[in-house]
């Protein structure tokens, strides 16, 4: 058997049309754009490439995209008065501080100052309660995505054995809240996890998201699971380099019933889903009424 691959570059594509559509509806009636606003401290160079994305993409939606590009040396205090304004800025529907910051800031105080209306990455404590405790919020972009793969894979999740490897903040507790709220029975597993093969093995959904290259091995997976590769590893190749994911994807071809590549997969789903975010924020903000269950 050879897996499904499941292309998240033509879904993504297609969630970014539909966005684009509901835009239009939504400029024409609220008489304004939705607005999100980037902000990027230092000059890391992966950094800078997603954040790009991210503009080019706003914009392709018909949104208005803002940068704001900080020195690495710039002050906690300088960044949080930047949030505070963009809080305050009512063209401004949507707020991303790109991850990681330089060490010298505190990333949970710089989330916490984001207002959780605009909080379009879902990272807020307000919002994560939120998703913990089935209200409506939002919900991080990179496991919303993974989530609508899954669906469109699989339809109907409940009662299937899913199996989430990573528990950060940002991609593992999110897509285990959400599969738990899909009703499936989740099991999280992290670097003290014993026999993490053994959990993998008897799973029907594998969420990989460790950020370790290739280290999820096809003959662990159960034959016929769904696998997503959340992992983006740059490694060197020849002269240069290539992006691989958490999963040996060769080898979980054959195994697997479906699974999502690297690139082409999870990543391009994160941006469209962002924007998704983004447009349900200005809809918010600006009392338009909005079709739940629409995007
Ligand atoms: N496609 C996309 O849009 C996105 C991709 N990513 C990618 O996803 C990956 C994960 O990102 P992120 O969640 O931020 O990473 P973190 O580094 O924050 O978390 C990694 C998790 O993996 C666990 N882990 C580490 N080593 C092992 C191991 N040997 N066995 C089992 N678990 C292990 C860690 O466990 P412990 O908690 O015990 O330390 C931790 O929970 C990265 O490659 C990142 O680049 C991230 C965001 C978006
Ligand atoms: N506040 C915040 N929110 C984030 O959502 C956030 C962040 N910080 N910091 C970094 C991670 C990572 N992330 C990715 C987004 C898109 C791709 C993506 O589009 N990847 C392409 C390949 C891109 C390439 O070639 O480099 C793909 O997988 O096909 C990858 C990774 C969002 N993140």
């Amino acid at each position: 058997m050879t897996a499904r691959i499941i292309d998240g570059k033509a879904r993504a594509a297609a969630l970014r049309a539909r966005v684009g559509e509901q835009h239009a509806a939504f400029e024409r009636a609220a008489g304004r754009k939705a607005g999100l606003a980037v902000v990027l401290v230092g000059e890391d160079p992966a950094s800078a490439v997603y954040v790009r994305s991210k503009g080019k993409a706003t914009e392709a939606a018909g949104m208005a995209s803002s940068t704001h590009r900080l020195a690495a040396k710039t002050s906690e205090g300088d960044l949080l008065t930047l949030v505070r304004q963009l809080n305050g800025d009512p063209a401004v529907d949507g707020i991303l501080v790109q991850l990681p910051l330089p060490g010298h800031i505190n990333e949970n105080a710089v989330i916490a100052a984001i207002d959780p209306n605009k909080d379009v990455d879902g990272f807020h404590p307000v919002n994560a309660g939120r998703l913990a405790s089935g209200l409506q919020g939002f919900v991080p972009c990179t496991p919303l995505g993974c989530l609508m793969l899954l669906k469109e894979e699989l339809g109907d999740l409940s009662g299937l054995d899913a199996v989430v490897i990573g528990r950060s903040n940002i991609v593992g507790k999110p897509m285990a809240a959400l599969l738990l709220a899909e009703s499936c029975t989740v099991t999280i597993a992290h670097s003290r996890t014993r026999d993490l093969a053994a959990k993998a093995a008897a799973a029907d959904i594998v969420v990989a998201a460790v950020g370790r290259p290739e280290m999820i091995k096809g003959d662990w997976l159960k034959p016929g699971a769904t696998v997503i590769d959340v992992g983006i590893n740059r490694v060197p190749d020849g002269e240069g380099t290539r992006l691989v994911g958490d999963v040996d994807f060769d080898g979980a071809l054959s195994v697997a019933g479906a699974i999502t590549p690297v690139p082409g997969g999870v990543g391009p789903m994160t941006i469209a889903v962002l924007l998704r975010n983004t447009l349900l924020a200005a809809h918010r903000n600006a009392g338009v009424a909005y079709e739940k269950g629409s995007l």
